[in-house]
């Protein structure tokens, strides 16, 4: 099926223990009608690996910005969270009109998904905490209300 977006992003890794560093790594992120394909991608030679992954759209309950980290490196200035079935993944735009093509997109194409979320952390979940508000559980319910 067809290309909608394409784009490389740098990911941040769905660490699973507290303790396990963070890691950041380029992909190259494939947005068609239904999924979105993930690709690993060789940054030095500028070239799509093999297939990472995919996600269905409708395991998709949020897609928002997210505050940058403080002192965020230039590649890792526009944030965004795409929330599903598994947590949040943070995907790192270079440029703010990147990011914002996406989360519109994404909007639109999951906009009509059940149990998309009332709520959502405007800010990271880093070493077991929450920086928006400081709840150190990953489930916690969101602390900002989202705009209806
Ligand atoms: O390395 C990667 C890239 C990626 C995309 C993704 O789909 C998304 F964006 F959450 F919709 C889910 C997981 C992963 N892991």
């Amino acid at each position: 099926s067809d290309s909608i977006l394409e784009q490389v992003f740098i990911k941040r890794s769905q660490q699973k223990k507290k303790t396990s560093p963070l890691n950041y790594k380029e992909r190259l992120f494939v947005l068609t009608a239904e999924k979105i394909f993930y690709y690993d991608f060789d940054t030095d030679k500028a070239k799509r690996k093999g297939l990472k992954g995919s996600v269905d759209l409708e395991k998709i309950k949020c897609v928002e910005t997210v505050q940058p980290e403080p002192n965020a490196p230039q590649e890792r200035m526009y944030p965004f969270q795409v929330i599903y079935d598994e947590g949040p993944l943070y995907i790192f735009s270079k440029t703010e009109d990147i990011r914002a093509e996406w989360i519109k997109k994404l909007k639109e194409l999951v906009r009509f998904n059940s149990d998309l979320m009332q709520k959502y952390h405007p800010c990271f979940w880093v070493d077991g905490v929450w920086l928006c508000c400081h709840q150190e559980v990953k489930q916690a319910m969101g602390c900002k209300v989202l705009d209806r």
